[in-house]
């Protein structure tokens, strides 16, 4: 048998039927469905009267709209937002799906509530017709969005038609110095490999550094392959994962369990299997970062400068020029002379419990900057209850930061959190594009540690001179 990566072995086992041009028709092990990409996917079944082909393999959140403040019950006040989770709503009840209402302890962002409800697993094929699918690949699920049309498709027969992308591997060996995180990981790739490196490819991450990585960790990693522009990103299953998944409401049970485990363990690249594009960083190179502009390659050490036009080439000087005039920053001032205003501590990339505990440790006994509005979204209600639990939400609420429910939220601002024009977020999300977080607003995407540490001085800071 000729040696093969993780992610032929995945798609091997899913391929359903190849055309001649290369052209497959892939199983679909698991479809999540929010409310923003969903609605005419339904109102294509309704019209051509059908249903939904395994509704025991769909899963349905309210994420994206949803408000982080007030009571879950009351009616969404902008009618757009109120019009898709009323939507979804209707459609999950009635097409029989697996559904966490707004009102469920167990909702949250998608990517969040399907590793915590145990639908993601090692080995799955999961879509969503959401771009940070890619979140699930921490498993090693080949994991990936969808345009809403292909939504319809996997609804009516839980397949996709899909080629083959190529393989790339991005190597982190070694250790990670202190201060430094999974966040800082996934963004210094995206520096090193730009928004466009991983095109064509589905990307595995590996190394010593990644191995060491918790779940949560892995799934910050995977969340941004996007962002690199991989169709997605995947990590081998290991001990951790099978440890995490363990008894997850949905993660089988007893002697499905041993089953499922004779082929997890199977889930690795085989050593000469072949890799088109090989990346390598060293753990110890990589430092605290934040980005400075408006695309998340736009990525230094928290030490570095604020960049110039002209420290580029090509059409990249156009673009960090327009990017620094947005931001309103100044070409050679030290990245830690910025100040912020707001912080954002949430999103599918880092809303999950050690996030949580990351900013914790940073906040704990101590206050915000006076005038700063900081708030922390859990992921989902689960990550909420935990934290809790833990102590971590007095730490917040005593340092000065709004403790909310859970979603989306100030990540893309289709909720009421939004900044307004001019006002500088550090955020611990994944898209700092311009408009991002509300419209003319400024985004700085870095860990919950830095955004933590930024809430107190109110600038941008390097989290290892707090610790
Ligand atoms: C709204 C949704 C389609 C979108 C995505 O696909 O990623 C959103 O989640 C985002 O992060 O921009
Ligand atoms: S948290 Fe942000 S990135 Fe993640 S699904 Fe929601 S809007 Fe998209």
């Amino acid at each position: 048998m000729s040696p093969k990566t993780l992610y032929d072995k995945i798609w091997d086992a899913h391929v359903a039927h190849e055309a001649d041009d290369g052209t497959c028709l892939l199983y679909i092990d698991r479809h999540l469905v929010h409310e923003v990409t969903s609605p005419q996917a339904f109102e294509g079944l309704r019209m051509t009267d059908r249903k939904v082909r395994a509704p025991e393999k769909t899963i349905a959140v309210p994420d994206h709209n949803v408000p982080t403040t007030g009571d879950r019950d009351a009616k969404i006040e902008n009618e757009e937002s109120r019009i898709q989770v009323e939507a979804l709503d209707r459609n999950a009840r009635e097409f029989g799906l697996n559904y966490y209402p707004v009102n469920d302890v167990r909702q949250g962002i998608v990517h969040i509530i399907g590793p915590e409800q145990g639908w993601t697993l090692p080995g799955m094929t999961v879509v969503c017709g959401d771009s940070h699918t890619a979140t699930h690949g921490a498993f090693g699920a080949l994991a990936h969005g969808i345009g809403t049309s292909e939504v319809e498709h996997v609804l009516a027969t839980q397949t996709l038609i899909q080629k083959k992308s190529k393989n790339m591997k991005v190597e982190i060996t070694g250790k990670l110095a202190p201060g430094v995180t999974a966040k800082d990981i996934t963004l210094s790739v995206i520096g090193a490999t730009g928004t466009a490196g991983g095109t064509g490819y589905v990307i595995e991450y590996c190394g010593e550094a990644i191995r060491d990585l918790s779940m949560e960790g892995r799934m910050t990693v995977c969340n941004m392959a996007i962002e690199g522009g991989a169709r997605a990103g995947l990590i081998a299953p290991d001990e951790k994962t099978f440890e995490y998944c363990k008894g997850r409401p949905h993660a089988p049970k007893g002697a499905q369990w041993e089953a499922a485990m004779e082929w997890w363990k199977t889930l690795y690249s085989d050593d000469d299997a072949h890799w088109d594009k090989v990346i390598t960083l060293k753990g110890e190179d990589i430092a605290p970062v934040v980005t400075w502009g408006t695309s998340p390659e736009d990525v230094l050490p928290i030490t570095a400068n604020i960049p110039a036009p002209e420290d580029f080439s090509g059409g990249k000087v156009g673009a960090a020029k327009r990017s620094l005039e947005y931001m309103g920053l100044t070409s050679g001032k030290p990245l830690t002379d910025v100040e912020i205003d707001t912080v954002f501590i949430g999103s599918c990339t880092n809303g999950r419990i050690e996030d949580l505990r990351a900013a914790a440790a940073i906040l704990k006994g101590k206050k915000i900057k006076e005038g700063m509005r900081a708030m922390i979204v859990p992921g989902s209600g689960l990550v909420r209850a935990q934290a809790e639990e833990e102590g971590l939400a007095d730490i917040f609420k005593e340092a000065g930061f709004e403790w909310r429910l859970a979603g989306c939220s100030m990540c893309l601002a289709m909720n009421p959190d939004q900044l307004s024009p001019g006002e500088r977020c550090a955020a611990t999300s994944n898209r700092n594009f311009e408009g991002r977080q509300g419209r003319g607003g400024r985004t700085h995407l870095m860990s919950p540690a830095m955004a933590a540490a930024a809430a107190i001085t109110g600038k941008l800071t390097d989290v290892r001179t707090m610790m």
